[in-house]
């Protein structure tokens, strides 16, 4: 059989060539965005050329504590989305156009789309001031009184989109999040038939740091209506307009 990822990267260096428009003799020319060089003062922004968005490790409390789900994201934007959670030894892989998988094997969406019959997955997040939790908690309660079946969550973003894409949950939101915890898992949940939106509805803007992932247009909605927006500060934003969240100056120390 094939290698899927010896594909992968030769697409990959395709897709690099002819944005670049470098012949076969030149080096193709890659962008980087990950979690710890964006940490490291290096830019947040994306371009035309081809960028790997990369989170070696999400969930990195669980990871700290030794809790449950640990994944790492690679995404080359757009083409391709790749999670690997690596206590269960589940590699989720998407490429634009051909389906999503789970260990090769196809992932859809749930159908349900009445939301009383849901699973919601969400995070608390990383930001510990009182007036932003407060927000959380207000969401938390409005998504528990539509009513929903039931709040879960894996303590990764990525694995939560994961577990939509897969159809074991309908839907998961949460801001606060960054574009390294989402964006590979993305294109797996539209690859799967899910959908994707800004919580206060229409397109999503992966730097935006907000995002709804769900199994339909009709529970996204319904999430839409439900939940308290607001707005932290942009991933693309200048350095100086960037805040650290505080459970992960705690998490570094360890
Ligand atoms: O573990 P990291 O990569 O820091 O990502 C976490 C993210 O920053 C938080 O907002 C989410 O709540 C977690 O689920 C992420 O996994
Ligand atoms: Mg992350
Ligand atoms: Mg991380």
């Amino acid at each position: 059989m094939a290698d899927p990822w010896e594909s992968t990267m030769d697409h990959a260096v395709a897709i690099a060539r002819k944005a670049g428009e470098t012949s076969s003799h030149v080096p193709v020319c890659f962008r980087f965005i990950g979690e710890e060089s964006v940490a490291a003062g290096e830019s947040c922004i994306l371009s035309d050329s081809p960028t790997w968005i990369i989170d070696p490790i999400d969930g990195t409390t669980n990871f700290v504590h030794t809790h449950l789900t640990v994944t790492s994201t690679l995404d080359l934007q757009v083409e391709f989305g790749v999670v690997y959670s690596c206590i269960e030894d589940k590699m989720f892989t998407a490429r634009r156009g051909r389906g999503a998988f789970c260990n090769g094997e196809p992932l859809q969406v749930s159908q349900q789309k009445a939301v009383e019959q849901a699973i919601v997955a969400t995070e608390f997040g990383s930001d510990r001031d009182p007036e932003v939790v407060d927000k959380i908690f207000q969401s938390l309660r409005n998504v528990l009184c539509l009513p929903v079946h039931g709040v879960r969550g894996a303590g990764s973003a990525a694995m939560n989109m994961c577990l939509v894409a897969s159809g074991c949950v309908e839907a998961y939101y949460e801001i606060g999040v960054h574009v390294w915890d989402v964006a590979a898992a993305s294109l797996i949940v539209s690859e799967a038939g899910g959908v994707l939106m800004d919580v206060e509805g229409g397109e999503v803007d992966l730097m935006s740091r907000r995002i709804i992932a769900a199994n339909s247009k009709t529970v996204a909605e319904r999430l839409v209506k439900t939940i308290v927006a607001f707005s932290p500060p942009r991933d693309d934003a200048a350095p100086s307009d960037r805040c650290e969240d505080s459970t992960h100056l705690s998490a570094r120390k360890v």
